[in-house]
Formats: structure tokens, sequence, C-alpha cells
């Protein structure tokens, strides 16, 4: 990859701790951890986009989350070229509001001024192919009419990286394809998009590169299409109850993966 470098990590670990009252009164608390993330290491470069691929509870969200600088890592840098765009689904609409009204706060909450605001609206409006029902409170919106409206309001500004959680395996087919076109137009203008999801047609589909994370750790970065493949074998395998291939893949599939040796350029120049 030749282009600029957009996203940064170098050995980023996340771990929650929990505190629990694990007796009566009180006594004998518990703390017990979660290692979310361990020493996760990758750059991501202008013009790709790069799927995160994981089974349920890998870190995925985790490591986007950190990205998108909503959440402090325990230890690890992260370096971005540009304030990142977090998109994800479960992000707070307002479902007492209409879809209008939540187009304007969506766009005010992004720092736009109003001026803008009022510019964007229609064509926000446009794009989620909501204009007949633009009026009615987002409550009465199905999953797929507020994920594309979701999508919309968050593309609808530029951002040189864009973090995207399972938006695209919520809305339909149609949605899918004019979702990934958006992506496509918005790759052309040299941005980054991550997009998290645990299908792995998904990141098939709309992705040049792919992460794989399990139990917090990259096991693998490569080609989405040939990893996608791997990722497919291993998780019908662990669907079919065919625990010892799918462990044997997974075995495999860690020790043929190399961490990036990481340096900054500041790094290099203060040696
Ligand atoms: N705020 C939190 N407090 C405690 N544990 C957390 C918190 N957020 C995530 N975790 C734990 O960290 C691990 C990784 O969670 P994360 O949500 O990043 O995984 P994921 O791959 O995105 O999962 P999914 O595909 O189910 O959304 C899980 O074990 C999860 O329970």
């Amino acid at each position: 990859m030749s282009g600029k470098p957009t996203v940064v990590v170098r050995d980023l670990s996340k771990t929650y701790r929990l505190t629990s009252s694990g007796s009566i009164r009180g006594l004998g608390r518990k703390t017990t951890s979660v290692d979310a993330l361990k020493s996760v290491s990758f750059v991501s470069y202008r013009g790709e986009s790069v799927g995160i691929l994981g089974k349920n509870g890998s870190g995925k969200s985790t490591l986007l989350r950190i990205i998108a600088g909503n959440e402090t890592p325990t230890s690890g840098l992260v370096r971005v070229s540009t304030e990142p765009r977090l998109l994800g689904v479960s992000a707070a609409l307002q479902g007492a509001l209409t879809g209008r009204e939540n187009v304007r706060l969506g766009l005010l909450a992004m720092g736009l001024h109003p001026d803008e605001v009022a510019q964007l609206e229609e064509s926000v409006i446009e794009w989620a192919d909501l204009t007949d029902s633009i009026d009615r409170p987002l409550r009465t919106y199905s999953s797929g009419m507020s994920a594309r409206l979701k999508f919309s309001i968050a593309t609808s500004v530029r951002a040189e990286i864009l973090l995207v959680d399972e938006a695209l395996s919520t809305g339909d087919s149609t949605f899918t394809s004019k979702a990934k076109k958006r992506m496509d137009s918005f790759l052309e203008e040299s941005g980054t998009v991550f997009l998290v999801s645990h299908g792995a047609k998904t990141i098939q589909d709309n992705c040049s590169r792919a992460l794989w994370l399990h139990e917090g750790e990259i096991i693998a970065d490569g080609p989405a299409e040939s990893l996608t493949k791997r990722y497919r074998v291993w998780s019908n395998r662990a669907a079919t109850g065919k625990d010892d291939e799918a462990e044997k893949i997974i075995r495999e599939t860690a020790a043929s993966y190399t961490p990036p040796a990481i340096r900054l350029s500041s790094e290099t120049a203060s040696r």
C-alpha cells in the first residue's frame, strides 16, 4: 500500500475490570477482568476499506470505539490522521422525534452550523429514500428505515476515516447496494472505511482488506477475498459442532500471522 497512513494502532490492549458484590452485605466483592483486546497492531491507508471480522465478543466494537476516541485503551498507541466518524446502528437517535428532527439533530451533533444543516437536510432525506415518512416519529420506522437514515446522516459530511459498526447488515438489499456505492465514492476521495461485522459476506462484498479478531487478538490481516473464505470455513465448522477442526483453523491461521513492526516517523527521526 503506497497511500498515506490514516490509522496506526500499536500494541493496543483493553482490559475491562468489573466489580460485583459477591456476597451478602457486600462482603467479599469480587473483581473480574475481561481482556477485550490483546496487543493489537495494524496500519490502515487511504483508499482502503478494512473489514473487522470475528465472532461475538472478539473485541470488534471495542476496537472501533477506541479508534473513534470514545474509549481509552489500557495500553498501546493509536494515531489517526483526522478525527474519525463512528457510525453505529445502536448510536442514539431519538424515537420520539420525527425523522426530520433527527436529521437536524444528527447534523448539529456532527458539528455543522445551522445554515449548513439547512442546506444538507433535503439531500440526506432523499438519499435515505424517506421523503414520504420523514415527518413521522422515528419510533414508527422499521429497523431498515432507521438504518438508512442513520447511514445517510453520518455519511453526508465527508470524513477521512469512517467507522461503520454493522450498519450495512440491517438494511435490505437495495439499501446495501446504495450504501456500498456511497462507501465507494467515499473511498475514491481517498478515505478509509472500517466495517465491523460477523458476516463474512458483508466484509467480502464491501472491503478490500480484512482483520480477523479472535478473543481479542488479531489472528489474520490480509486481502478480504481470501481471508473471508477461510473465516467462512471456520465459522461453518464452529457452528456445526466440529470444534477440533475449528480450533485447528484458528491455530493455523494465528501461526501464519506476523504482527507488523510499527515505527512512527517521529521515532525514526529521533534516532
Ligand atoms: N463496557 C464494558 N464493560 C465490560 N466488558 C465489556 C464492555 N464492553 C465490552 N466488554 C467485553 O469485552 C469483550 C469484547 O466485546 P466487544 O463488544 O468489543 O466484542 P464484539 O466482537 O464487538 O462483539 P459482538 O460481535 O457481539 O458485538 C466481550 O467479552 C465483552 O463482554
